[in-house]
């Protein structure tokens, strides 16, 4: 079967592990079924000795040594205590090696998903959630490793211990083995059915769970809003019911675990029935031995748990293939962004062509962006406006290829933008986009975001460039204050500027602002580009804003309606033109003036 042979792929680099913890196994059940051997020996010399009558012991040194009763259960003692020993230091060898390797291959499917979810398009992120990209690196990957470590080592000890203990059972009398093993394949299928009920209700209960940690996390994180809207009541209401739920489905999922051990303690009970019985019957008709009925007993016992793993392993076998087919799904999506082949891999400069670009979201109809084309050189600080939906994001986003254009060429440096090494030129771009996302982490961390290693002195020089250092220093920790959940919350123009911190660290020869000053009142604006303008200059800029006051100074702008560019020129131009942008311009100084009133 293909998939067999994919999730048998991970091994190879673990083969010579995997055969000696197979080694060990087997070793370990060698000495498991020497034990009942020892035990009818023992048994069988006693009864032998005491028919034929001895001398009671009349001191320990005496019981331990003297007698020849004595001698035999000393010897067969140690015997005895050397086998068990060495079957647990097998045991714990097999468990080194088999269960070990599972989490090495575990460890190493994780990474390949991780690897690979973090090359695939924005088109797999919109098409598939991000709980359920999470549900496959993490419990998918969990069901998988259970093919590595328990299927792969309980098919080894069934087939193993099945054949050691069976082959000394035949050997003792056909008859009884025969008659001992009818209720065992009752066993298998009762461990069989059993695994499947509960692992379907955990599955359920799984995501029953999920469902509570959801409204649990959606509910705090929240709070202030269900607080103003006095939404409390509702909200417990909400959460009972949702725990209510979970509660009864664990009772039910809870009652069923319980009656496992019993219920297998049962069919058990019958096995051992069984060898007493019609072991007893042979026993008084002398083909056996009273010592063989308690060998019997310990066989019977051995197998029970090979047995019921047989239906253990069945049901986590089928669903290790159902999750690796799962994986394997995400492993199969194409990358579609991707270096060339003969990928150009030095310094970018900054200059930007775009040749007549189409473009639309995956998956869509409608193109948003139509026959665009503009030439932006080394250093040159172009803005784009236009009203909002008109393709403003759309258009930067194609810059460091997080979406490719469906018609036309880009070219950086004059090489189509396909053609650059996807590292090199991502490097070259700061890119602030519209929402910042700030991690769980220090502000210097969120800072240090881009590069590797990135000094103290860096981040605060970075920090006071985007007008944040302030900020960041009347704050108790300063730069090691805690954003996010464990920490403070920053405002939206603090949050912005941090956000062009983060791009300005990275010294990019490429800046794009994608309204990234829109949280910031036209005051504070002010203040910020004329820092940034020092340190924006020779380096190329894209700045789109919904502000006429942020990019009124730059070099050329571009007046973006439904995805196509309608006007351009500098400001001025612009408005000798008396076009859309004169009205825009128009709307916004009356806005201004109304505000001032
Ligand atoms: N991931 C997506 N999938 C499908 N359609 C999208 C996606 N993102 C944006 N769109 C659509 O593309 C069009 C252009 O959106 P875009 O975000 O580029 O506009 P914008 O000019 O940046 O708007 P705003 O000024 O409000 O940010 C809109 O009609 C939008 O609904």
């Amino acid at each position: 079967m293909g998939a067999i042979k994919q999730l048998n792929r991970y091994l190879k680099k673990y083969k010579g592990t995997m055969i000696l913890g197979a080694l060990f196994l087997t070793a370990s059940n060698a000495f498991l079924v020497w034990i009942p051997v020892l035990i009818r020996q023992t048994m069988d010399e006693v009864e032998r000795i005491g028919a034929e009558g001895f001398d009671v012991p009349s001191s320990i040194v005496q019981t331990l040594f003297t007698t020849e009763a004595s001698k035999l259960l000393a010897t067969n003692s140690l015997i005895l205590i050397g086998a068990v020993v060495m079957y647990g230091i097998l045991l714990f060898a097999t468990r080194q090696t088999l269960i070990v390797t599972s989490r090495r291959v575990e460890f190493d499917i994780r990474n390949d998903i991780v690897e690979k979810l973090m090359k695939l398009p924005q088109r797999y992120f919109a098409e598939n959630s991000s709980g359920e990209t999470y549900v496959r690196a993490t419990e998918d990957v969990g069901k998988v490793r259970d093919y590595y470590g328990p299927v792969i080592m309980y098919s080894i000890n069934t087939i193993t211990r099945a054949g050691f203990v069976l082959t000394m059972m035949f050997l003792v009398n056909p008859t009884l083995t025969l008659w001992a093993l009818i209720p065992l394949p009752l066993i298998s299928i009762f461990a069989y059915w059993i695994t499947g009920f509960i692992h379907t209700h955990s599955t359920i209960i799984q995501e029953q769970y999920s469902s509570l940690a959801g409204r649990a996390k959606e509910t705090f994180s929240a709070i202030r809003l269900i607080k103003a809207y006095n939404r409390i009541d509702n909200e417990q209401k909400l959460f009972e019911n949702e725990s209510e739920k979970y509660r009864k489905k664990k009772l039910r999922l809870d009652m069923i675990e319980s009656m496992f051990h019993p219920a297998l303690n049962f069919l058990i009970g019958i096995s051992l029935l069984i060898v007493i019985w019609k072991g007893g019957e042979m026993v008084i008709a002398g083909t056996i031995t009273v010592g063989n009925i308690a060998e019997f007993l310990i066989y019977v016992a051995y197998l029970i748990w090979p047995v019921a793993a047989l239906g253990y392993t069945t049901n986590r076998f089928q669903r290790s293939l159902a999750s690796w087919n799962r994986i394997e799904e995400l492993m199969n999506e194409p990358i579609e962004i991707k270096s060339s082949d003969d990928q150009i891999d030095r310094e970018i400069e900054g200059h930007i062509e775009f040749k007549n670009i189409g473009f639309k979201y995956p998956d869509t109809d409608e193109m948003v962006l139509r026959n665009v084309s503009f030439e932006i050189k080394p250093g040159e600080n172009i803005a784009i406006v236009g009203r909002t939906g008109s393709g403003k994001t759309s258009l930067v986003q194609l810059i460091p290829r997080l979406f490719d254009p469906v018609e036309g060429e880009i070219l950086i440096d004059g090489v189509n933008l396909k053609n650059w090494s996807l590292g090199r030129l991502r490097e070259a771009i700061g890119f602030v986009p519209q929402e910042t996302f700030l991690f769980s982490d220090t502000i210097g961390e969120n800072i240090a975001f881009g590069v590797d290693n990135a000094s103290d002195e860096q981040i605060e020089t970075a920090a006071e460039k985007a007008q944040v250092k302030e900020n960041i220093l009347d704050f108790e920790k300063k730069f090691k204050t805690m954003l996010g959940e464990r920490g403070i919350t920053l405002s939206g123009g603090q949050k912005q500027r941090t956000a062009i911190a983060r791009a300005l660290i990275k010294d990019p020869r490429i800046l794009i602002f994608d309204d990234s000053l829109s949280a910031v009142d036209t005051k504070t604006e002010d203040a910020i580009l004329k820092h940034l303008r020092q340190e924006l200059s020779g380096r190329t800029t894209i700045m789109i804003s919904h502000r006429i006051s942020t990019i009124k100074d730059a070099d050329k702008i571009y007046y973006i309606e439904e995805g196509h560019i309608v006007e351009e020129g500098t400001h001025e131009e612009l408005l000798a033109k008396d076009g859309r942008y004169t009205a825009m311009y128009n709307k916004q100084i009356l806005e201004q003036e109304l505000a001032e009133i």
